[in-house]
């Protein structure tokens, strides 16, 4: 990951930008007030960084004063460091090929999409050629998740827990739906060949014989295979989305079960056999206040496979409850993953307290931003903004939407608050005084209303009609919108607010820069956070691990 201290602005550009525009120097340094202090700053940490010293053998940095982030064990984090080192390509990893198939295709179809905003025109993917061409790699998580779960799923039917966490955008749920469907494709194999048999049985008795035509996946027993438990409805969506293509290929019947969702299409899937549900716990858990199921051990008993993805939310106070009820109804499950870009201690102590035996799944780079991240400071407290942060704010809007990236396309800015009734403030100053067109979104938003907002900046970049007026959208929201939403070629994060935590910063910062891409992400702050962030640049400019 690339710090800098900001002393200038972004590359010029010729663009007819409306807004009113600040004076002078626009991006101020934090720790350097002037230039040739923050050069010489750079350069002695660059030549002290240059020596031998290794970042991981440093302590995690303490950021924030809340429950701190935690690492699992370093003979386990060796193990899997070097199993990555081994594995380099998906058929190393034992998954039908059917699935590697639509792994790829759906990578593939998001990778160009997401990355048309990255490049000059003359390196888009124009051609299927040179899509077919594209290389998928397994990432580091999964290849230590498929392997690992695979490997224990062969040695026993007995129920397994596992955590798997990996930094922000690096593939976790590729990681977890590719043994999932594996588990799913075996099942139904299985299921195939015992029907197949006896459907003989009954032919030879019969003394005819007559040919299915079927599919191979074609008898499903009634229930819930498996369940992906997420904690809000952006995220339902997104990974209903990333199955969707899958279930097609594989015949599989999957359920979006989300708040617009209906009882009578539940029960009819029910009946079928439902292989894949999304949901959250809450939604699932309203299953179980419907008059017509009296037990709901009935409905869940049958679920063999769940995933808690975004697991230290589902797991921290404001959700235990609720995941934990339903995870209790699930007496049949086989295997049960946790996945999550962040160890807070909290979530490592419930899940050893709940499941003693569990296999903890991290790689090298777990609670570090992602090195694509280039990290800057701004420092409100020095001039022009005097102060404020709204003014340096929209300065860095302003310089972001000249900077002459992204040509072609609409560029779109995403901006944390810790409070939620700051958004509307700052979307209308925002609006009013400097002419940005903004959006924000809180939880009192209803769910459409937040999927409606959220869609241009997850979505994504769209193509400009008119290349000469570069157009920029902003978000203003707070940490809601911060989990796991995959934000397609999103190039800008600005966290006004200094987030309280560790595990906050990772979530924010990690809207950008995903699976490689780069991107920045610039935090404003005053004097009064200088205590807070002290150490912080250090820290990041070294690549260290936040704890
Ligand atoms: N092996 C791979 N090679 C290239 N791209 C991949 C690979 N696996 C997944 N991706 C892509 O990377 C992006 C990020 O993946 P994903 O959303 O699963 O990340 P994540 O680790 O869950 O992030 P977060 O912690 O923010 O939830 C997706 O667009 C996905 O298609």
């Amino acid at each position: 990951m690339v710090f800098r201290h900001y002393s200038g602005v972004f590359s010029n550009s010729r663009s007819s930008y409306p807004m009113r525009i600040l004076p002078k120097i626009q991006i101020a340094t934090f720790i350097s007030k002037t230039k040739s202090n923050n050069k010489s700053f750079i350069s002695k940490s660059r030549s002290k960084n240059s020596s031998s010293t290794n970042p991981d053998s440093f302590p995690p940095y303490k950021f924030g004063s809340y429950s701190p982030l935690n690492l699992p064990d370093s003979k386990s984090r060796e193990g899997i460091a070097k199993l990555v080192d081994k594995i380099t390509d998906f058929k190393e990893l034992k998954i039908y090929p059917e699935i590697r198939d639509v792994l790829f295709n759906e990578i593939k179809a998001h990778t160009v999409l997401r990355s048309q905003n990255y490049m000059s025109t003359s390196k888009k993917i124009k051609s299927e050629n040179e899509l077919n061409g594209l290389i998928i790699r397994p990432t580091p998580i999964q290849i230590a998740a498929i392997k690992i779960i695979n490997d224990k799923r062969d040695k026993s039917d007995f129920f397994k827990v596992f955590t798997l966490a990996a930094e922000t955008g690096s593939g976790k749920t590729w990681a977890y739906l590719a043994p999932l469907l594996q588990q799913l494709l075996e099942g139904h194999k299985l299921e195939q060949s015992q029907n197949l048999s006896n459907k003989e049985l009954e032919i030879n008795n019969e003394g005819l014989v007559t040919e299915s035509n079927d599919s191979p996946y074609i008898k499903h027993r009634s229930g819930i295979k498996s369940v992906i438990l997420v904690p809000t409805h952006e995220l339902v969506d997104q990974v209903y989305s990333t199955i969707e293509y899958a279930s097609k290929q594989l015949n599989l019947n999957i359920l979006k079960w989300d708040t617009d969702s209906n009882f009578k299409v539940f029960i009819e899937n029910f009946k079928n056999g439902i292989d894949i549900m999304v949901t959250t716990p809450g939604k699932l858990n309203s299953l179980s206040k419907y008059h017509s199921i009296h037990n709901p051990k009935m409905i869940f008993g049958s679920i063999s496979f769940c995933v808690a993805d975004e697991a230290d939310t589902l797991m921290d106070p404001s959700f235990i409850e609720e995941t934990n009820g339903i995870l209790k109804h699930m007496t049949n499950l086989s295997t049960l993953i946790f996945t999550s870009a962040t160890v807070p201690s909290r979530f490592n102590k419930t899940i050893s307290h709940l499941y003693p035996d569990v296999t903890n799944v991290s790689t090298p780079s777990l609670h570090k931003l992602p090195k694509s991240i280039e990290f800057r400071m701004i420092n409100a407290s020095v001039p022009p903004y005097k102060g404020s942060k709204m003014k340096a704010l929209a300065q860095a809007l302003y310089a972001i939407h000249c900077d002459g990236t992204e040509q072609g396309y609409e560029k779109r800015v995403i901006v944390f608050v810790n409070k939620k009734e700051d958004c509307e403030k700052i979307a209308i100053k925002l609006s009013e005084s400097y002419g940005h067109d903004v959006t924000y979104i809180t939880s009192e938003d209803s769910t459409d209303d937040r999927k409606k907002k959220v869609s241009t900046f997850v979505e994504p970049a769209k193509k400009l009609d008119n290349l000469n007026i570069p157009i920029l959208k902003v978000l203003v929201c707070t940490d809601l919108l911060s989990r796991g939403l995959n934000f397609q070629g999103i190039r800008n994060v600005i966290l006004l607010d200094v987030p309280k935590t560790s595990s906050d910063l990772v979530h924010r910062a990690g809207r950008t820069g995903r699976m490689n891409q780069s991107g920045r992400v610039f935090m404003i702050i005053d004097d009064s956070d200088k205590g807070h962030v002290k150490g912080l640049p250090k820290v990041l400019r070294n690549n260290r691990r936040l704890g």
